[in-house]
């Protein structure tokens, strides 16, 4: 049911400092531009990586999701994974058939392509967020 990764999210309190961060590690032709969601509460910059990409994420405000992981983790860290689905809402049926709650209804995401997210308890300890991908990752 899951396709390719789409990218991993790092939480960080910098995007500024962060993106120089994986410019040196991947190039700076690799970074590309920061942009708000504010209706997701989050500055996102994506780093391409090869065959994934690295998220970037800033809380814009103390209400973002992220808000509360930076302060269990001030210096940011590893966030959550997001794969690729065919048909986003037959993966939730199929996981809610699984006992896997989803976060919410599905929404747009930064790739603006419809998104959700999964409880971490229920994927092991792991925030997986799943995007609609027209070749369903494969
Ligand atoms: C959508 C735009 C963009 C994109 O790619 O398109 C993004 O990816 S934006 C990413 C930011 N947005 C989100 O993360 C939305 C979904 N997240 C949430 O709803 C919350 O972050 C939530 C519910 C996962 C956690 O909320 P909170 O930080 O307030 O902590 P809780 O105490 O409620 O946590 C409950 C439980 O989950 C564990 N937890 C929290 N965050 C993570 C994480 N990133 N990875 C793994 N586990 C996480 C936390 O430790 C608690 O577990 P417990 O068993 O109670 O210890
Ligand atoms: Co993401």
């Amino acid at each position: 049911m899951f396709g390719r990764l789409n990218h991993v999210g790092v939480a960080t309190p910098s995007i500024a400092r962060a993106g120089e961060h994986y410019a040196a590690l991947f190039g700076t032709e690799a970074v590309g531009t920061p942009f708000d969601l504010p209706e997701q509460g989050v500055k996102v910059c994506f780093v391409d990586a090869g065959n994934t990409q690295v998220e970037l994420i800033e809380p814009l405000d103390d209400a973002s999701p992220v808000a509360g992981f930076l302060q269990r983790n001030p210096a940011g860290g590893q966030h959550h994974l997001c794969f690729e689905v065919a048909d986003l809402d037959a993966a939730i049926a199929d996981l809610a058939s699984r006992g896997v709650r989803a976060l919410g209804p599905p929404r747009i995401g930064a790739h603006g392509t419809r998104i959700v997210f999964l409880h971490p308890r229920d994927m092991g300890g792991v925030l997986i967020e799943l995007m609609e991908a027209p070749d369903g990752g494969h």
